[in-house]
């Protein structure tokens, strides 16, 4: 895999700071060269003696550490690193926060689903997998995600951060595991909540806020699918309800319980998801954007005309079904 064959136009460059961004059109190659650039726009090469070879090391492994599996694979992880790249571009983060807090940050979009086996935390705990098992039921999968990432780091070929001070090693290492187990949407309400009560009053030198503020951002990043052109997004639907299906076909087959939003025959697509931008991404992103306006047209409007677009699709369904029936 030679990293440095595809050149990288500077309108390709442009592009990689948008929203707006096709992972559909790009090979799994490209994207890591894609990501390269990411980290060395950033300046995180010059700012943390990191070398590009140890880099290429890094990002190939992180590569390797993603499973073929419908939703949660490396193109996922691109897709969130990409979102992550480009909200840290439209809201200025660096003239706000230090390059070390933007460093968690893309870090942790890059490696915040590693290892994903495409079963969530309740089928963890309820098949008392290994996992559930080595981690006590607490989010099993994102402290799993945050091991292997830090697996891969202690790799001296690997180790992106051995230029560092034990100081700034101690601060990524912190951020990093408190951004990848802020993902559990188990604790969406927990930290949406908290952001809620800093967001009018914050504060870009107090150090509880800038935690906060890391966590929403990579969790804004992790589920933002639908605030890309509906072309890119639906897609990604299609993917999470093909690996939630899988998911709630192993429950049936071994007697577990089955979560409803997965189950195939209970799930409906526009529904679940009119239900899921309504009650979770309009709430997430309306509290970004009042700390940074300029995100209304980037991400806020995107997902309105989401909303719009499966209410369309759940209206029609519905008068489908009620002429069928009559
Ligand atoms: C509070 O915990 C929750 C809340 C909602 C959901 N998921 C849903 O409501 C449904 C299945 N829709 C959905 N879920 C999505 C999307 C993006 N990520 N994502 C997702 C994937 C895996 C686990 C959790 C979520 C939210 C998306 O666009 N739609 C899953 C967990």
């Amino acid at each position: 895999l030679n990293m440095s064959s595809l050149q990288v136009t500077e309108e390709v460059r442009e592009h990689l700071k948008t929203p707006i961004f096709d992972n559909w059109q790009w090979e799994e190659a490209e994207m890591l060269v894609l990501l390269q650039v990411m980290y060395t726009d950033l300046d995180f090469l010059t700012a943390f003696h990191i070398e590009l070879e140890v880099l290429q090391n890094f990002l190939f492994e992180v590569y390797c550490h993603y499973n073929n599996i419908p939703f949660h694979n490396f193109q996922h992880c691109f897709c969130v690193t990409q979102m992550m790249y480009g909200l840290i571009w439209l809201t200025d983060l660096r003239s706000k926060l230090g390059r070390i807090d933007l460093l968690i940050m893309l870090t942790s979009a890059l490696c915040h689903d590693l290892d994903h086996p495409g079963y969530n935390n309740v089928y963890q705990i309820n098949a008392q997998t290994d996992l559930a098992l080595r981690y006590n039921d607490i989010s099993p999968l994102e402290n799993h995600h945050c091991a292997v990432a830090f697996g891969i780091l202690a790799k001296p070929e690997c180790n992106i951060l051995k230029n560092l001070t034990s100081e700034q090693y101690k601060h990524i290492r912190g951020g990093m595991i408190k951004c990848i187990l802020a993902t559990d949407m188990a604790r969406h309400n927990e930290i949406l909540s908290k952001f809620k009560v800093i967001q009018p009053v914050f504060n870009f030198t107090n150090r509880d806020h800038k935690e906060v503020l890391m966590k929403i951002m990579v969790k804004v990043s992790d589920i933002s699918n639908e605030a890309r052109p509906m072309a890119v997004a639906e897609p990604w639907l299609d993917c999470l309800l093909q690996e939630f299906f899988n998911q709630s076909d192993t429950e049936k087959l071994k007697g577990l319980p089955v979560t409803p939003f997965m189950d195939r025959d209970k799930v409906s697509k526009p529904s679940s998801q009119t239900n899921f931008i309504q009650f979770v991404l309009l709430p997430l992103f309306t509290e970004l954007t009042k700390l940074f306006p300029c995100l209304e047209q980037h991400i806020l409007e995107p997902v309105r005309r989401a909303l719009e677009y499966y209410s369309d699709m759940e209206r029609a369904s519905k008068e489908e079904q009620s002429t069928t029936k009559a």
